[in-house]
């Protein structure tokens, strides 16, 4: 937020005559029914605090939705869908009848997927492992004070995910390395890696954040298909890896085989034609590739507000 605001503050100062509009990218998951984004906490706490899934990328998942209404030639309100947004943050959401039913996002973007520095979901007592007094664990707030859990918070936000396996945010340079050539010498590498301190990106490390971030998508989207009652339309890809890693979208689908999901073209999977989105195989439950545009979904957004046109 404080980086946000010091832009808006820099647009503020160089277009001080323009006007300023502000989206919530948290607004499209604003249909999740009540006890899907309740906590299961007390509810006094939560309502005088507003403590809730809120969900996240939801200018993405807006976009996404109305560009696969469109190529699909079905209203929006008719598709149910599970679009898989993964990018430096990543996460998912169920749409049920056009409408975001459930996404993996919470309260903050930490929860969920892992991403570049994000850990995604985790056991909530692992903070207290990155704090040095967490003997003092009490309910007494005056000592909960002295337990630095916003140093365990940033962690897990900003020093887990990808950087903090394999050293780098960038998955492009994870999956080359997990899939790349095995040579002897990079092995022996790896062994004297394995034990250092950063970490580094090696054939070991990188296949670990492979293989977790494939798993915890597998969480969710066996989750959403049972919540949508196998009634899902498509499964789409998005974001920076969605849009650009044939080799997530193969490892993901083959496993969705399994529940009735048709085989991925390998040759469009390879190479994505061109549009906005693409068909990576046909079926009834078809798998799409959607180059999502945040930007193009707030302008489109003003766009259709009639108060912007008026002279
Ligand atoms: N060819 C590729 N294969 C896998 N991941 C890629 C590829 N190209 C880019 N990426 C990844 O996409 C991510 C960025 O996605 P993007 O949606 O732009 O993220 P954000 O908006 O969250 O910064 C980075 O982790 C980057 O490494
Ligand atoms: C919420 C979030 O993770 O945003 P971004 O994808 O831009 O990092
Ligand atoms: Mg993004």
């Amino acid at each position: 937020m404080a980086q946000l605001s010091q832009s808006s503050n820099h647009v503020f100062r160089t277009s001080p005559i323009a006007n300023s509009i502000a989206f919530f990218d948290t607004a499209f998951h604003c249909t999740i029914p009540h006890h899907i984004s309740s906590l299961p906490i007390d509810q006094s706490v939560a309502t005088k605090r507003g403590l809730k899934k809120y969900g996240f990328h939801g200018l993405s998942y807006a976009f996404i939705l109305r560009s696969v209404s469109q190529f699909l030639q079905r209203s929006p309100e008719s598709l149910n869908l599970i679009v898989l947004h993964l990018g430096s943050g990543a996460s998912v959401c169920a749409i049920k009848e056009g409408k975001s039913y459930d996404t993996s996002m919470g309260l903050t973007p930490v929860s969920g997927l892992p991403g570049a520095t994000r850990s995604g979901a985790i056991d909530p007592s692992l903070i207290f492992h990155y704090t040095n007094k967490a003997e003092k664990i009490t309910h007494d707030p005056n000592a909960a004070s002295n337990l630095h859990v916003t140093e365990a918070e940033h962690i897990l936000n900003s020093k887990s995910g990808w950087k903090s396996i394999t050293g780098t945010t960038d998955f492009g340079e994870i999956v080359k390395c997990a899939f790349g050539p095995s040579e002897e010498e990079e092995e022996e590498e790896e062994e004297e890696a394995e034990s250092e301190d950063p970490p580094r990106l090696t054939r070991t490390t990188a296949t670990l954040a492979y293989n977790i971030f494939l798993d915890r998508i597998l969480n969710y989207i066996g989750s959403y298909h049972l919540k949508l009652r196998a009634q899902v339309d498509a499964l789409v890809f998005a974001g920076g890896i969605g849009e650009k890693s044939p080799e997530l979208r193969a490892s993901v689908c083959k496993e969705l085989e399994a529940i009735g999901f048709p085989r991925l073209d390998e040759g469009k999977n390879q190479r994505v034609g061109e549009g906005v989105v693409v068909d990576l195989a046909e079926s009834d439950k078809r798998i799409l590739v959607c180059r999502t545009d945040e930007q193009l979904e707030m302008a489109r957004q003003c766009a259709g507000k009639d108060e912007f046109w008026e002279e």
